[in-house]
Formats: C-alpha cells, structure tokens, sequence
C-alpha cells in the first residue's frame, strides 16, 4: 500500500464531515459513539502482536486506537482529507499505525496475510466484500465488520441470494455476532447495524472449496431444481443418489432448500471418496 495521497474520486460532498453535527446523510459517515461497540469489533477479531490488520473508512479514529492497543500492525484507510489530516495528527507518533488516504474500493490490499476490523460506509458493503472475498486466493483471512443490519441478514441467509455469495461462503462462514442500536453512531443511521463476523473455512481442500462453488452456484441459479438434478449434473445419477442420501439431502428435495452446510459436506464426499 502506497503512504502517497490520492484524491478521492468522487467526493461530490464539499462540507467538512470531520466537523459535522448534522443528521445522516448520504456520505455514510456514522461515527462510533461508543467505544464498547469498538473493543467488542477488536476483541471478536482475535488481532495481537504480529497481526496485520486493516480498517477501511477509519473516520476519527475510534476503532483505530483500540486496534493499534491490541499491538497488531494496522493499516488505517481513508478517503476524506479531513479526516485523514485528523488521522496523522492522532497517530502520526505511532509506529504500529499506517493512515493510508485512499478509496477503499480501489487501494492496493496487502499481499500478506490480513485481517479486517472495520465500520464501513453501507454503500460500500458490496464492492468491499467482492474485493476481500471473491479472488481465489485472497490473503484475507477474516473480518469484523460493521455493516447494515437488512444485508448482514442477506449475507448470513441460509439461501445464498446469488452466485456471487455462493462463492463467498463457499470458503468463508459469515454469520452475525451481534444488532447494534442506530443510536450508537454519530449522526444516528436510519436504520440498524449488525456485527458481521466472515472467518476463512480451514479444513477445506482447494478442490473441494471448488466443487463446492460449482454447486453452490448451480443451487443459486435453480433453487426450484431438484437436488438430485444438480448433482446429477456433476457426477453420475447413481452416484449422485448414494452421496445425496449419505449426506442426508432428500434426494427430490428443492436444490434451495438444502442447507449450505450440507452442500459443503457434499462436496468434501465428491472429492474425498
Ligand atoms: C461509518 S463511518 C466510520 C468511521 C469510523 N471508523 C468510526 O467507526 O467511527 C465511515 C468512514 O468511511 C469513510 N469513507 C467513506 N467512503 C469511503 C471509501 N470509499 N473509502 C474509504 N473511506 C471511506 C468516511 O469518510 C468515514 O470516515
């Protein structure tokens, strides 16, 4: 990641948001109040000395400060200058901390192992996790993330909306650690946030991960199928009948209707046996 400055690409907002008391707007700027809702994030995410870990959207730096207390080196991002300007002036002494001025969405990610603890922009959400979690071999091993409580519950749906999140949860469990109260932030958001914990799944083969996925997709794009077509797809009919019956799918049960957990055992069978 570069220390240089980059212009932010699209700030059409031309007040400083570092200053602000007004209520949400459109800038996604939700200040954690709280600094529980902060060590709770940090705590959750396990980062301590020899970690590296990155928040996107640093703001004022709440968050940040009890990152750089776990000892873990952390790279702060940012993309408005006045928070940036903020962000040097508070840990500008800090070796453990790194304020980085760019887009989320676009700045170089570490090619070394990461973590991400961050309260994200809501309108960011999307483009951020397709960066984390859609290479196939993205360094990123988890994340703590404050996101909007509506898409957190998409997120964490037993049925998977869309390829795209087929895949993601194919190698990463995501699942909601906690609701957190609009009233936390500062201006309060419309709506809820929630805590969404993403954790690299371990135990899986590449391969597996990768049957996994075809599966998971062909389930996304026929939910109605039966699931013994969508395997059948795959491997032979009969076989496709032993391992769905093995791993306790009903063989003429909707394809969407089968818990991912089950798919993902399906797969490990596939390329285990
Ligand atoms: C929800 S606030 C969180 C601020 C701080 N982390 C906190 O918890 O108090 C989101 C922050 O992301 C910044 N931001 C918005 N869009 C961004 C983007 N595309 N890239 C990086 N930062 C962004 C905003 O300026 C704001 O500081």
């Amino acid at each position: 990641m570069s220390r240089r400055r980059s212009r932010p690409a699209h700030s059409s907002n031309h007040t400083d948001p570092s200053n602000r008391k007004t209520p949400a707007d459109r800038s996604g700027i939700h200040l954690l109040k709280d600094p529980s809702v902060a060590r709770r994030l940090a705590r959750s995410s396990g980062v301590g000395p020899g970690d590296l870990v990155v928040e996107f959207g640093a703001g004022t730096g709440v968050l940040t400060t009890v990152l750089a207390a776990s000892g873990a080196r952390v790279v702060a991002v940012e993309r408005h200058p006045r928070f940036v300007e903020r962000l040097e002036r508070r840990f500008g002494d800090d070796t453990g901390v790194r304020i980085v001025s760019a887009d989320a969405r676009s700045v170089p990610l570490p090619r070394r192992s990461f973590t991400v603890v961050a309260n994200i922009p809501y309108a960011i959400s999307t483009p951020l996790l397709r960066r984390l979690l859609g290479p196939d071999r993205t360094p990123v091993t988890g994340a703590d993330l404050v996101v909007e409580w509506g898409f957190a519950k998409r997120m964490t749906a037993d049925v998977p909306r869309d390829a795209e999140t087929a895949w993601w949860r194919t190698r990463f469990d995501l699942h909601i650690a906690d609701r957190i109260p609009a009233g936390r932030f500062d201006p309060a958001p419309s709506v809820d946030s929630a805590h969404l914990v993403v954790r690299r799944r371990n135990g899986m083969s590449p391969r597996a991960a990768r049957a996994a996925g075809e599966l998971l997709r062909a389930r996304s794009r026929a939910p109605h199928r039966p699931a013994k077509e969508v395997l059948g797809a795959h491997v032979p009919k009969k076989r496709a009948h032993r391992l769905l019956t093995s791993t306790g799918i009903d063989p003429p049960a909707p394809a969407g209707s089968v818990p991912i957990a089950l798919w993902l055992r399906l797969a490990e069978k596939i390329e285990n046996e």
